[in-house]
């Protein structure tokens, strides 16, 4: 057998060099049966051989041609790119562009030689090997037969058998594909988990592509985690949790899952000041019938029980819309702006993921979504009277923690050159006053005696989102009480037939927990409603101190206030100046010393207003203080000192800490929101804190904890990016039970979104951390492994 580049042929392009290889004309069949053959033209690809033997002799030459006349598609095109209809190697369809195709500096003639090339088999399948590639500085690739590649693949490697390539899983870690460099000749052997999984990844999406054969760059396999995880995020995922509201997709942002309701079907709530928007809906759902669409318009006046009335009727809220001409029929019509959602069971825009979410789509250069998001939140004030929860029915009364005003400033800041810069970053100012005085300094959730606010929303009966099970414990004893089913009694209850005035009691505390974000932890259960907490306030102090700065530096200390963003007793004509919004934050910053800070353990507290004393469970919200600016410096450098040790674990800082929460056990289970868990927002803010008080070294060292847990899973487990981790864990941290498990890990192949705030935590604080930790983190060095090595100046970079 003899294989090898030959003399281009007059004629040819000179960067093309034709590669044959003499094969047996029996183990050409068993390489290109004549179906795959089929297929490989239909795919544009060429396959000629010269089968001139008569006898056994090794005498026919088979030339398998692709196209390489391409000039300029990176190896690490994303992959709708890479693998995509106009980018398919040597494709002949028309409407291919051309000038994206992939590159291949030299020829790309693969021979169909024998051995593992084509089809990737393991290593331990015995087939007999041609030669195996040495090791050389032209950028390998290799050239694979999709279907049967992934078969292979995931049946020697795969051995859970859950789709996915993990260090859980027993295969031999090792297989073998043709090298495309070599013709196809050469075979080399991809090894090791990582490896192996990125390989997973890349067939499920050249399969989803409809690619039958593919030229693979190694690149693509050996990537340096840290680029991949990070490519990934920004040329993928936040792709993969976009979401529009309007005709085009309906049907995908309709779905919830959610709904437990016996006939799930896209509905979409439509407020009553939004009438543009009914007709639109009302035309959509009489055109397409076949959608099921149900459009409802809402009443004026929201209740509680008109809001527990749509219990069994859930669907979408709607969001903001622009105007655009439809080049199909030359008239106006309504189009959906795009937003982000988490992932996982959670398929509709959220109030403090959407802020997490739009400082990793800033860093990714995607300011129009975090953009639209700002616009989405201030359609939310004007018609829903707050940012909600998320726009699902279920969570009409309901907010979030607020952070309007940082994420229209950071926008802002990116977009001021454009001329409409400073009319949107006027509305969002507007919206984000009005809901300060409607929703947080306004009754129930502002505390008059001390003037703090609390997460104390309106609202009747069970929350319908949760999973069915949730709340057995709690309603089993009062269940058996009047001899009802657990079903008998949920529908009992929320009917209003019994009445159960302890349980209305734990039920407006436990949508005080789901308000607060921190849904659920035993800091906050049967007691969040009366807690002015150390986040919240921070966040107000940050919205005070926001609208003064920003009212005094970009609108001449004078914004008046349109008829229609006026609240309370404001009248016409009412005009914003800073210095009312400094006294708010003075005053604020005074109560919040005064019944928060706790001078003996250095950090801040809940306060509860019921009973009028600090609440002691030790949050990792206490560093929200310093990320608000609401802590002095010598607050900040006691949280520092003493507060720190408490909440720093290998992953970064868990929630709360293991004394605060308690013992735990079959009658007292995990909550997600406690230890041993950690949140990507609670990471973003105690580093933004930090940096904002100068202490750099702690956030960068808090952000290499966080980024090497992730970058570990999504190593050892095919990619994973979860909602949450056990930040104690040095294995397998996405393993979490508590409650309804995790989101993010249920994929098959190839993770296609990440967790939104997870995903955006990831590209943030690789801005926080310096080049040197980023070259450890991508050579996987543990964090405490990194933080001696550098201590003793032993690292070499
Ligand atoms: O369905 C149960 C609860 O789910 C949400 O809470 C969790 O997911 C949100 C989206 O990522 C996140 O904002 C929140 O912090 C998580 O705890 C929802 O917000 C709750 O209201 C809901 O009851
Ligand atoms: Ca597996």
């Amino acid at each position: 057998m003899e294989s090898g580049p030959h003399t281009p042929s007059p004629g040819t392009s000179p960067s093309t060099t034709t590669t044959t290889t003499i094969v047996h004309p029996q183990r050409l069949e068993q390489i290109i049966p004549a179906v795959a053959k089929a297929s490989l033209e239909a795919d544009g690809i060429t396959i000629r051989s010269n089968i001139a033997n008569t006898d056994d002799a090794p005498r026919t030459v088979g030339v398998l041609r692709y196209n390489t006349s391409h000039d300029s598609l990176h190896e690490f095109a994303p992959a709708h790119i890479y693998y995509g209809d106009d980018h398919d190697i040597g494709s002949t369809k028309k409407g291919a562009v051309r000038s994206k195709v992939r590159t291949y500096s030299t020829s790309a003639a693969i021979p169909l030689n024998s051995g593992g090339g084509i089809d990737g088999q393991p290593r331990s399948g015995g087939r007999r090997r041609a030669s195996y590639d040495e090791p050389s500085s032209i950028p390998r690739k290799f050239f694979i037969n999709v279907v049967s590649t992934l078969q292979s693949l995931l049946e020697s490697e795969d051995t859970d058998g859950n789709y996915q390539i993990t260090i859980d899983d027993g295969g031999p870690k090792t297989i073998t594909l043709g090298t495309a460099n070599s013709g196809g000749y050469n075979r080399a052997d991809i090894r090791g988990t990582y490896m192996l999984s990125n390989l997973l990844q890349e067939l499920t999406y050249a399969k989803q592509f409809g690619r039958r054969y593919i030229v693979l760059d190694e690149a693509r396999l050996n990537e340096n985690p840290v680029d991949r995880l990070s490519r990934l995020i920004r040329t993928s995922f936040w792709d993969g949790l976009t979401r529009r509201i309007d005709a085009s997709v309906i049907e995908v942002v309709g779905y919830d899952p959610k709904d437990r309701t016996a006939d799930p079907r896209p509905r979409i709530y439509v407020p009553i000041g939004a009438p543009e928007q009914l007709a639109y809906y009302q035309k959509v759902a009489a055109d397409r019938p076949e959608l099921r669409l149900e459009v409802i318009q809402l009443p004026k006046e929201i209740t509680p029980d008109y809001v527990k009335s749509l219990n069994d009727k859930p669907g979408l809220l709607a969001l903001a819309m622009d105007k655009e001409i439809d080049p199909r029929t030359g008239q106006e019509t309504l189009v959906g702006k795009p937003f982000v959602v988490p992932g996982g069971r959670f398929n509709e825009l959220y109030g403090w993921d959407s802020y997490m979410e739009s400082l990793g789509l800033i860093v990714d250069n995607k300011v129009e979504l975090a953009k639209n998001m700002v616009e989405h939140f201030a359609f939310c004030i004007q018609h829903y009277g707050k940012i909600l929860n998320a726009n699902r029915s279920y969570y009409l009364s309901r907010s979030q923690p607020p952070f309007l005003t940082d994420m229209a400033l950071r926008v802002y800041e990116r977009i001021r050159h454009e001329p409409e810069s400073k009319e949107f970053l006027r509305g969002a100012l507007l919206a984000a006053m009005k809901e300060y005085h409607q929703v947080w300094m306004s009754e129930p959730r502002l505390d008059k005696v001390t003037g703090l606010s609390r997460y104390r929303p309106e609202g009747k009966g069970i929350p319908p989102e949760t999973e069915a099970e949730h709340f057995e414990h709690i309603l089993m004893p009062y269940a058996e009480k009047h001899n009802m089913s657990f079903d008998e009694f949920q529908q009992a209850y929320n009917d209003g037939v019994v009445i159960e005035p302890d349980l209305d009691e734990y039920f407006l505390h436990d949508r005080a927990v789901r308000e607060s974000g921190h849904d659920t932890s035993y800091r906050l259960e049967k007691i969040c409603g009366n807690l002015a907490t150390i986040d919240l306030n921070s966040l107000l102090y940050k919205y005070e101190t926001d609208i003064s700065k920003t009212i005094r530096t970009i609108f001449g200390d004078k914004l008046p206030v349109p008829d229609e963003w006026l609240v309370g007793d404001q009248k016409s004509g009412h005009v914003e100046s800073s210095a009312i919004w400094d006294r708010r934050a003075r005053k604020r910053k005074m109560a919040m010393d005064k019944y928060m800070w706790n001078p003996e353990k250095g950090i801040f507290f809940d306060y509860d207003t019921v009973e009028k004393k600090q609440h002691f469970y030790e949050t990792a919200t206490t560093f929200w203080a310093m990320w608000a600016g609401a802590a002095s410096p010598g607050q900040a450098r006691s949280m520092v000192e003493r507060g720190l040790p408490k909440f720093e674990v290998l992953g970064g800082l868990v929630a709360g800490t293991e004394e605060s929460r308690g013992v735990v056990g079959i009658d007292r289970p995990n909550r997600q929101w406690d230890y041993p868990y950690g949140w990507a927002p609670q990471q973003i803010l105690a580093w933004g804190g930090l940096q904002r008080y100068g202490f750099d070294q702690e956030a960068e060292r808090l952000a290499y904890r966080w980024l090497f847990m992730m970058t570990k899973a999504f190593f050892d487990y095919n990619g994973v990016v979860v909602e949450k981790y056990d930040v104690t864990r040095p294995v397998d941290p996405h393993r979490v039970d508590a409650e309804y498990g995790n989101q993010g890990l249920d994929f098959k192949g190839v993770a296609r979104e990440g967790f939104g705030w997870v995903n955006a935590s990831y590209q943030y604080g690789l801005q926080i951390i310096n080049s040197h930790m980023r070259r450890a983190l991508g050579a996987l060095t543990p964090p405490d492994s990194f933080s001696n090595a550098f201590d003793r100046e032993e690292m070499v970079f």
